[in-house]
């Protein structure tokens, strides 16, 4: 919202070209975004990341969650997840994203950083079962961190703020032509959680 209680339309595309990124900034007030965070750390079944890397069994400090309309499966990192059921948050979360972004979702990975210390290296969305080109809305509370996008073939780099409360949304081609991370950084010592809202079609 804006001062005139406009909503602030995220038409604006952060990449130069192969793919859209639109930040749609805070969603809500601070007292709202403190809530969620609240409730996300307290209610999500948050566990260690594992990953299977070159026949490695990896286990990584910062905790994720998977959550779904079904029990999906969804594996990355050769690791299999079944989706745990939506919580009220979660859902009245995707509700909000859908109604801002326009699209839909039937799923949720979520990321716990505990601080600057843990992050994500670059990679991009694209498993197989991800619906193609699908969008993805991601959902940030807690610490603001910096996010950035890394063209697979030029190399160029584009990066973001991702703020207490807001939204983001990948989509069209984004995840064939882009790689994303979230940087480790000295200067942040609070948690974020991250939520990025997902489809996922069962073949
Ligand atoms: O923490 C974030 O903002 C991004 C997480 C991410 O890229 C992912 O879960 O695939
Ligand atoms: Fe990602």
């Amino acid at each position: 919202m804006d001062l005139f209680g406009n909503e602030i339309t995220a038409d604006h595309n952060f990449l130069p070209k192969d793919g859209t990124v639109n930040y749609y900034g805070k969603l809500m007030p601070l007292d709202k975004a403190n809530y969620y965070l609240e409730a996300l750390l307290n209610t999500i079944e948050w566990k260690n990341d594992e990953a299977v890397i070159f026949g490695k069994r990896i286990v990584t400090k910062r905790k994720v969650a998977w959550y779904g309309e079904l029990p999906f499966e969804y594996t990355y990192s050769n690791i299999t997840k079944q989706a745990l059921p939506w919580t009220p948050e979660l859902l009245e979360l995707k509700t909000l994203a859908e109604e801002r972004t326009g699209e839909t979702f039937n799923s949720c990975l979520l990321n716990l950083y505990h601080d600057g210390n843990e992050g994500m290296a670059w990679h991009s969305d694209g498993e197989k079962d991800l619906k193609k080109n699908g969008a993805i809305g991601s959902l940030s509370f807690g610490a603001e961190r910096k996010f950035a996008f890394k063209h697979k073939e030029t190399k160029e780099v584009v990066s973001i703020i991702l703020e207490h409360g807001s939204l983001l949304v990948m989509k069209d081609e984004t995840q064939s032509h882009w790689l994303h991370r979230l940087p480790p950084t000295k200067l942040v010592n609070r948690p974020r959680v991250n939520l990025t809202f997902r489809t996922i079609v069962n073949r």
